[in-house]
C-alpha cells in the first residue's frame, strides 16, 4: 500500500518538476525571441537608407565613420550592405558642402567618438588607399562637379575635401595623405580633387613618387571664361580688388591703352590657363595614356557623355549616365537628380555657377588672343579639339 501509494506521488511528482522546466524554458524562448524581434534582430534586410536616416537622423559614413545604434552592431551583413548605401547616400550629401574651400582638417577621416545618444562604430571596413585616380585641375574648371558626379558610383570612394597633399603639405609624408583617404572595399576606387596639383611644379614628380599607375583626370575650360571665373571668386572674397583687365595686363595697363596686349603672365589667374605649358611638366613623368582631359564645356552641356568617358578610362562600369542629371533652370547648370537614399534633388553650392563679373570686350579679345597659340598646342599635345578658338 505505502508501496503503491508512493509510486504515483513519485510520478507525479516529477512530472511536474518536467513540465515546469519546460514552460519555463519555453518562456525563455519566447522572451528572448520577442526581445530580438522589438530591438530589430528579426529584420532580414535593410530598410532604405532615407528611412534609416529620417528614424535614427544621425547616420554619416562620408567621413568613413558610422553611427549605428547598438542594436545593430553585430550584424556583419547588415552593417556591409549599409555602407554601400551610405556611400551612395553621401554622393548626394555632400553637394551642398562647399568642400573646395575646406582644409585638411575638415577632411574625411575623423575618429570614431561622438556626443550623441546613438553608438558609434568606426567603418572597419575595408582599408584606406592611396588614390588610383586622381582630378588635378584646373581651378574652376568644373572639377568639383566632375568629383560629385563621380561619387554617385558605388565603385568609387573620395575625400570630399582638397587635400592638397602634392602642393600644400607634400611633408607630412604618405602615411598621413592615405590616412585621409576613405576606406574602400574590394572592386572601389579612391579618388581625390585638388585642382592646384596641375601647375604645381612639384607635383608630378610627387605623384609619380606615390604611383607611376595614378590615372590623372584633368578639366579644362576655355583659359578666357576660367580666368573669369578665378577673377570672379577672388572679387566675391575681396570686394575692393581692382578691376579684371588691370590685373590681367602689364603695367596696370588697360585693354584700351597702347600698351595692352603684354599680358601679365605672373597673374595666376592668367597663369594657370597656359595648359600646354603646365602639361609639358607632368609629361615629364607620366604618359600621355595616364591623363583624361575632361571639356569643362560639355560636363555643362552634356555631363552624361562627358561621364561615359570618365567612366571607360577609370575601367568603372557605366553607372553614372542621363538619368541622374537634370537641367535646372534656375541654377543654369545641371544638377543631380533624385537619387536612391535622397529625399530630393541636389544642385552644386553657390560658389559654382557665380554671375561673373562684366569684363571689356577688348580685354576679353586680347586675352583671347594670347591663349590662342598656347590652346592650339595644347589640342596638340592631347589630340583633342576643345573647340576654344
Ligand atoms: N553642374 C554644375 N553646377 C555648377 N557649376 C558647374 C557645373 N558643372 C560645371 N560647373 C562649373 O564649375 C565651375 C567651378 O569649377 P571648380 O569646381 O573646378 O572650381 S574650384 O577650382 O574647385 O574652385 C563653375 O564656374 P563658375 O560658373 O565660374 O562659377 C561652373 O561653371
Amino acid at each position: 500500500m505505502g508501496w503503491g501509494n508512493w509510486r504515483p506521488r513519485f510520478n507525479f511528482g516529477h512530472l511536474k518538476v518536467q513540465s515546469k522546466v519546460s514552460v519555463f524554458l519555453t518562456m525563455i524562448i519566447i522572451v528572448t525571441c520577442l526581445f530580438y524581434c522589438l530591438t530589430g534582430y528579426c529584420e532580414s534586410s535593410p530598410r532604405p537608407l532615407y528611412d534609416q536616416q529620417s528614424s535614427r537622423g544621425k547616420v554619416h559614413a562620408d567621413d568613413g565613420t558610422v553611427h549605428l545604434s547598438q542594436r545593430h552592431r553585430t550584424n556583419a551583413q547588415w552593417n556591409i550592405s549599409v555602407l554601400r548605401q551610405l556611400h551612395l547616400s553621401n554622393r548626394f550629401e555632400s553637394l551642398l558642402q562647399e568642400s573646395e574651400d575646406a582644409t585638411h582638417q575638415r577632411s574625411t577621416d575623423q575618429t570614431a567618438g561622438s556626443s550623441n545618444n546613438n553608438i558609434t562604430v568606426s567603418n572597419n571596413f575595408g582599408t584606406k588607399e592611396f588614390p588610383q585616380a586622381i582630378i588635378i585641375g584646373v581651378k574652376k574648371g568644373g572639377t568639383r562637379a566632375l568629383l560629385e558626379f563621380l561619387r554617385i558610383h558605388p565603385d568609387v570612394r573620395a575625400v570630399g575635401a582638397e587635400p592638397h597633399f602634392f602642393d600644400r603639405f607634400y611633408d607630412r609624408g604618405l602615411d598621413w595623405y592615405r590616412s585621409l583617404m576613405p576606406r574602400t572595399l574590394e572592386g572601389q576606387i579612391t579618388m581625390e580633387k585638388t585642382p592646384s596639383y596641375f601647375v604645381t611644379k612639384e607635383a608630378p614628380r610627387r605623384v609619380h613618387a606615390m604611383s607611376r599607375q595614378t590615372r590623372l583626370i584633368v578639366v579644362v575650360r576655355d583659359p578666357v571664361t576660367r580666368a573669369v571665373s578665378d577673377y570672379a571668386q577672388t572679387l566675391s572674397k575681396t570686394p575692393g580688388l581692382p578691376p579684371f583687365q588691370t590685373l590681367a595686363f602689364k603695367n596696370g595697363t588697360t585693354a584700351s591703352s597702347p600698351l595692352a596686349g603684354l599680358v601679365d603672365t605672373s597673374w595666376s589667374a592668367v597663369r594657370i590657363g597656359v595648359y600646354a605649358k603646365h602639361l609639358e611638366t607632368w609629361l615629364r613623368y607620366f604618359p600621355l595614356r595616364s591623363f583624361l582631359f575632361v571639356s569643362g564645356e560639355r560636363l555643362v552641356s552634356d555631363p552624361a557623355g562627358e561621364m561615359e568617358r570618365v567612366q571607360d578610362f577609370l575601367g568603372l562600369k557605366r553607372v553614372v549616365g542621363a538619368k541622374h542629371f537634370y537641367f535646372n533652370q534656375t541654377k543654369g547648370f545641371p544638377c543631380l537628380k533624385k537619387p536612391e537614399g535622397s529625399s530630393r534633388p541636389r544642385c552644386l553650392g553657390k560658389s559654382k555657377g557665380r554671375t561673373h563679373p562684366p569684363i571689356p570686350q577688348e580685354a576679353l579679345r586680347r586675352l583671347r588672343e594670347f591663349y590662342r597659340p598656347f590652346n592650339l598646342k595644347f589640342y596638340q599635345m592631347t589630340g583633342q579639339d576643345f573647340g576654344w578658338d
